[in-house]
């Protein structure tokens, strides 16, 4: 292995830290202690895993859990109902849907029922707007997570070639939007390009986004590039990535592993959007009750 790794388990660490001192600094000045609010429908093993992270690392940095556990077939309007109470609550900084959604439910219209304020996963069609836009606003958890992972290198990204591939709404898409914003030149390859190998192997950065287990080797990265895994897979020997780790590591400069990547940054980042949140509402309170 020539790849020096990104350890994405020791700098969500530490964005943590940073966090639970804001929430204590935050909590001193006004009194109010941020909460999250996860919601959870059914029973998606995975789903379940990540959610019960979530809530704990929320309480371990000072927030109160607030979680909602619904049944796998509650019907769109008890979940919109929901949503409409804790966006009304003032005890809650974030409200956190998590998907996928059992197949019967709409993810677009609940989602869009966050107020933008709340919107601690950034994936309203207000966040969305905002970012497009170059505006303040909270960001996605995940290509916000991955910044600050290749900011820990200290490599810059300005002029650099990054090339994202996936295009989803969680995540590449954000991702792209993201990159262009650290004024990268971003390229968003996807299941139809042509000649993925010809792309990838461009990049200065490559973000492997696509959700295909094991989709990049070596013949698509560059020598000495960034290489960032998003992708996570439930296997038979493991979790595993969008990346053949042992091939691409010989090759990359930098490089993400799974588990201890992508993933604890995904949650720290969450809870930095919940501090934010909540000052972003204390604030806007504030503004109000002077009015
Ligand atoms: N509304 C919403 N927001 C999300 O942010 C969201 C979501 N839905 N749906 C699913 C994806 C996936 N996701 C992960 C979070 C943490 C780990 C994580 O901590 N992974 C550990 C391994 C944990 C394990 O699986 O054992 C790691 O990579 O080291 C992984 C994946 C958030 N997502």
């Amino acid at each position: 292995m020539t790849a020096q790794l990104i350890d994405g388990t020791r700098i969500a660490r530490e964005v943590r830290a940073r966090v639970a001192a804001e929430v204590t600094e935050f909590r001193e000045r006004t009194g109010i202690v941020p909460g999250l609010a996860t919601i959870l429908v059914g029973e998606d093993p995975a789903s379940e895993v990540y959610v019960r992270n979530k809530r704990r690392l929320a309480v371990e940095t000072g927030m109160a859990d607030l979680h909602r556990h619904l049944d796998a077939d509650v019907a769109q309007p008890t979940v919109a109902a929901i949503i409409e109470e804790l966006a009304h609550d003032d005890a809650v900084s974030g409200i956190l849907l998590q998907l996928p959604l059992p197949r019967h439910l709409e993810s677009g219209p609940l989602i869009d029922l966050i107020p933008a304020l709340k919107d601690v996963d950034g994936l309203t069609t207000l966040s969305a707007g905002l970012l497009a836009r170059g505006r303040p606003g909270l960001r996605p958890c995940t290509p916000s997570g991955v910044i600050t992972l290749i900011d820990s290198t200290g490599i810059s990204l300005e002029g650099l070639n990054a090339v994202v591939v996936g295009r989803s709404e969680l995540v590449g898409g954000p991702m792209s939007r993201l990159l262009l914003e650290r004024n990268a030149t971003v390229t968003t390859a996807h299941s139809r390009t042509r000649d993925l190998v010809a792309v990838a192997s461009e990049a200065d950065v490559l973000i492997a986004a696509a959700g295909v287990p094991h989709l990049i080797g070596a013949e698509h990265v560059k020598p000495g590039a960034v290489v960032i895994d998003v992708g996570i897979h439930r296997t038979e020997s493991g979790l595993t990535g969008d990346v053949r780790f042992d091939e691409v590591s010989a090759v990359a400069g930098w490089i993400t592993p799974v588990p201890g990547g992508v993933g604890p940054m995904t949650i720290a980042t969450l809870l930095a959007n919940t501090v934010t949140a909540a000052r972003m509402q204390w604030e806007q309170r504030q503004l109000a009750s002077r009015a």
